[in-house]
């Protein structure tokens, strides 16, 4: 089977919950679930999470958890009947006092004080990722009276943007710290940060993660028009992240959907040179929450995102709440698949004069530069502790396969996540050192990804058991007698 470069981040949601379907999504190709935080109570998601662990443990392959933080989102509250239809010209008012659980056709709940402080008269408001336009006409008593100027479904907890940014709260709200603590209870390998304004909101995450016994790697959401304003802005967030996200939902709301395709392709390209991990997400397949196929548009966008070289398209509301979740993954499946067959997939310009930092980082892309050159080779394996080496040779295009080798469960997740890396369960710890590389083809012979004549590539440290330790590579051929 071609194995996929490209990966898949699906959310979970009502529409996806049930066993029988998360062992589908995991079939169709579900790299890494992604249980958002803004939606569902603690037990949906744990119950969720127990699930995809047990089921991928059943099939043998390695999907990542990703928590992501609601953040300091306003969202409106919930409809007596779950959801409304306004039509343009309807008069309709968010409150700060009706009663959260009672929204109607006139009004609904918003639990965000400073809404009517914040916003004024002729300001626009745009809901659900900016499929509902408001605008206000004035502010009283708590209350933001508004004309609708597009309209359509409106449902629970969707939520709200001020047109041209600025509307939002302090990074980590309080529920944010509870949903951190139950992050590191499902050992959830990756956290996203909503909203971040900079690296100091990064920063809090992580120490907030750490206290609570996490060792997730955190993404931070690109989102707002403050996070591109300028490349000094950009650079902190990405700096102070282990892996980013290009949040078109919010982020195009803020910035206008004109300055957002050339905005992913910096934030993509920028990550990269950094050693980050990047997604691309919302909006990609959104057609298919109601249709089995994605339009030629969605096609294109997911086969562009894959060019750009993103380590991972995403859905959203197509898997969590759609009528074809399995479909849509399938869907992304096939068509990174024939981006990834282009040439540009494949030919690396990567760093090609700029010096590296670091022992590891050296060895990582001396490695990739010697697999992309050499045309025996036909795999690259690093045997790594915490998945930071198969990351940064992953920052390379190629179109050799790389093997993470890892006895740790949940390095073998995090690198799902990353383009180009298959994870393979494999503990060093009790061979003799000179048997570790006949041992680690062995594996690949097993799984028949090599086979006799091949060359690979290995990398591997001293010890096995810290972060940065790769320090050495080696170029084996399979079958070659080792000594
Ligand atoms: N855990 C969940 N429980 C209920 N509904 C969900 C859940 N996750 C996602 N959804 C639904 O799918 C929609 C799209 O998902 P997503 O983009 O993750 O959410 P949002 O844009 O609201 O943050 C949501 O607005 C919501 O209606
Ligand atoms: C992924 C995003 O965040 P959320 O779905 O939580 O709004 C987005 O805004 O694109
Ligand atoms: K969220
Ligand atoms: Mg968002």
């Amino acid at each position: 089977m071609t194995l996929r470069r490209t990966k898949i981040v699906a959310t979970l949601g009502p529409a996806s919950s049930t066993p029988e379907r998360i062992e589908a999504l995991i079939k169709a190709g579900m790299n890494v679930a992604r249980l958002n935080f803004s939606h569902g109570s603690h037990d949906e998601h744990r119950e969720r999470a127990r699930l995809v662990r047990e089921i991928a443990e059943r099939l043998g392959v390695h999907v990542a958890l990703l928590g992501d933080l609601q953040g300091p989102k306003i969202r409106i509250a919930r409809f007596t009947d779950g959801r409304i239809h306004l039509n343009v010209g309807d008069r309709f008012r968010l409150s700060t006092t009706h009663p959260l659980d009672e929204g109607n056709q006139q009004v609904v709940g918003i639990d965000y004080p400073a809404l009517v402080t914040d916003c004024h008269p002729g300001d626009e408001l745009l809901l659900d990722d900016g499929r509902i336009v408001l605008q206000i006409d004035s502010i009283a008593d708590g209350e933001a009276v508004c004309t609708v100027t597009a309209g359509g479904d409106l449902s629970n907890h969707k939520g709200i943007n001020r047109r041209g940014g600025g509307l939002s709260a302090a990074a980590l709200t309080d529920k944010d710290r509870a949903d951190i603590v139950l992050a590191a209870e499902l050992e959830m390998e990756y956290v996203a940060v909503s909203f971040p304004r900079d690296a100091r909101d990064m920063d809090q995450a992580r120490t907030l993660l750490v206290d609570a016994g996490s060792q997730a790697w955190l993404v931070a959401k690109i989102e707002r028009a403050e996070a591109v304003a300028d490349e000094a802005a950009l650079d902190s967030l990405i700096d102070a992240s282990d892996a980013v996200m290009v949040a078109r939902g919010d982020l195009g709301v803020e910035i206008g959907d004109a300055e957002l395709v050339g905005i992913q392709k910096t934030i993509i390209d920028r990550a990269r040179r950094k050693n980050k991990a990047v997604i691309t997400a919302t909006q990609m397949m959104e057609s298919m929450i109601n249709s089995p196929l994605p339009t030629r548009a969605e096609v294109s966008d997911v086969a562009n995102a894959a060019l750009d070289y993103t380590d991972a398209v995403m859905l959203s509301g197509e898997s969590a709440a759609g009528d074809f979740p399995v479909e849509a993954v399938a869907a992304m499946h096939r068509v990174c698949l024939g981006a990834e067959k282009h040439p540009t997939s494949q030919q690396s310009g990567h760093r090609l004069h700029i010096p590296f930092s670091r022992c590891d980082e050296t060895i990582a892309l001396a490695a990739m530069y010697a697999a992309n050159h050499f045309p025996g080779v036909t795999a690259v394996v690093s045997l790594t502790e915490s998945g930071y080496t198969p990351l940064i040779m992953s920052r390379i295009r190629s179109h050799l396969p790389i093997f993470a080798l890892s006895p740790n469960r949940q390095t073998l997740g995090r690198v799902a996540l990353m383009r180009g890396v298959h994870s393979i369960a494999f503990n060093p710890a009790d061979l003799p050192s000179s048997d570790v590389n006949q041992r680690a083809i062995d594996t690949l012979l097993d799984g028949g990804h090599v086979k006799p004549g091949d060359w690979v590539i290995i990398t591997k440290g001293d010890v096995y058991n810290s972060r940065g330790g790769t320090n050495s590579m080696k170029l084996l051929q399979v079958g070659e007698q080792l000594v």
